[in-house]
């Protein structure tokens, strides 16, 4: 069972326009809800790929109560532990180009008991026999930065892999800290993180090394239409596929990280799944999940040692 924690859930809601007007009044021609998060969206892109895997997640209001009923209703199984803020909803807006806005609100505070609550309910899984945990999301209001360390923590505690998909402040701490098996982070999150721009292959590559000599197994970057670059203890390796037209680019990095989680070959294959998976995503409307039927593997090609010297907009 794969375990998932989402510290700022939100309950998805995505307008389809023609086109984007900033400033005057937009009609839309489709609207979908999903529940989400990036931790939810991992569980959600698992399961529906068979793979077992429950949600953590703080529920508060309204709105959590429906991401709630919805993981249900995608069968997925949840553990949400009760909070007193309302769960936000955040909005995107796709555009028939394949741009995609996002608005994200910045979500309810937890207080101290409910941060607890959430850890609590991720120690449980760990002593119920969870085989792997993704923490990922950013933090809402009242939850410090180093809350992502004590779930390394307690993955540690347990001999459990700990994955992390987060951003800013947290994935530094978290970073620095160590003890993490992986971070997902995308190439501007990666040069947040290091703190200067990445333009080649070369500087992915180093940006990785950095945050494994601090404790990190491996580093999953996702570089958008650029594919994916994945850096372990056994090499390095680039997977992407042919151009494509986005119908709503959310939720493509948890797709990733789901289709690594769910293969189980060598690291070449993991990256391979990563990247069809997230492909899949960004074909599908709002933050649905893709299914086995969505994915296709066979059009990602998988590059061994890829030359440090090609910029990342070549590939
Ligand atoms: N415009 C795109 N064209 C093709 N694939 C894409 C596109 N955007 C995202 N993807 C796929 O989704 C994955 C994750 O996207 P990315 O934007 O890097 O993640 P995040 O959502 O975490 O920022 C990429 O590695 C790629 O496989
Ligand atoms: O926690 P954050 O960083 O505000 O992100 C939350 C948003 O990210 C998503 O999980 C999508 O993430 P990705 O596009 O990075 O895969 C949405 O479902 C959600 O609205």
């Amino acid at each position: 069972m794969i375990i998932t924690l989402t510290p700022n859930p939100s309950l998805d809601r995505a307008l389809h326009l023609e086109r984007l007007e900033p400033g005057e009044v937009n009609r839309a021609t489709a609207t979908h809800l999903h529940p989400g998060g990036k931790g939810i969206n991992v569980s959600r892109a698992l399961v529906a790929h068979g793979v077992a895997s429950r949600a953590v997640l703080p529920s508060g209001g309204a709105d959590g109560a429906q991401i709630v009923s919805l993981l249900a209703a995608h069968g997925v199984d949840s553990r949400p532990v009760p909070v007193s803020g309302d769960t936000r909803s955040n909005i995107t807006l796709s555009e028939t180009s394949g741009a995609t806005t996002k608005i994200n609100a910045p979500g309810a505070v937890l207080t101290g008991e409910e941060q607890a609550a959430l850890l609590a309910a991720v120690d449980t899984e760990l002593r119920a026999g969870a085989t792997a945990v993704v923490a990922a999301g950013s933090l809402p209001a009242g939850v410090e930065d180093a809350f992502f360390t004590r779930v390394a923590d307690l993955g540690a505690a347990h001999g459990v892999p700990v994955l992390l998909d987060t951003s800013g402040a947290p994935l530094a701490a978290a970073v620095a800290h160590g003890g993490l098996a992986l971070v997902k982070p995308n190439d501007e999150e990666l040069a947040e993180l290091v703190g200067h721009a990445l333009t080649t292959v070369g500087d992915v590559l180093d940006a990785a090394h950095e945050v494994r000599a601090q404790g990190t197994d491996a580093v999953l970057v996702s570089l958008g239409a650029h594919g994916a670059l994945l850096v372990t203890g056994a090499g390095a390796w680039w997977a992407g596929g042919p151009s494509l037209v986005p119908v709503s680019t959310v939720g493509a990095g948890d797709s990733t990280l789901a289709g690594y989680l769910a293969a189980d070959g060598d690291p070449a294959d993991r990256l391979r799944r990563a990247v069809a998976w997230g492909r899949a995503a960004v074909l599908l409307p709002g933050s649905a999940a893709p299914t086995p039927d969505d994915v296709r593997p066979d059009e990602v090609a998988v590059l061994a040692d890829p030359d440090p010297a090609r910029s990342l907009e070549e590939l």
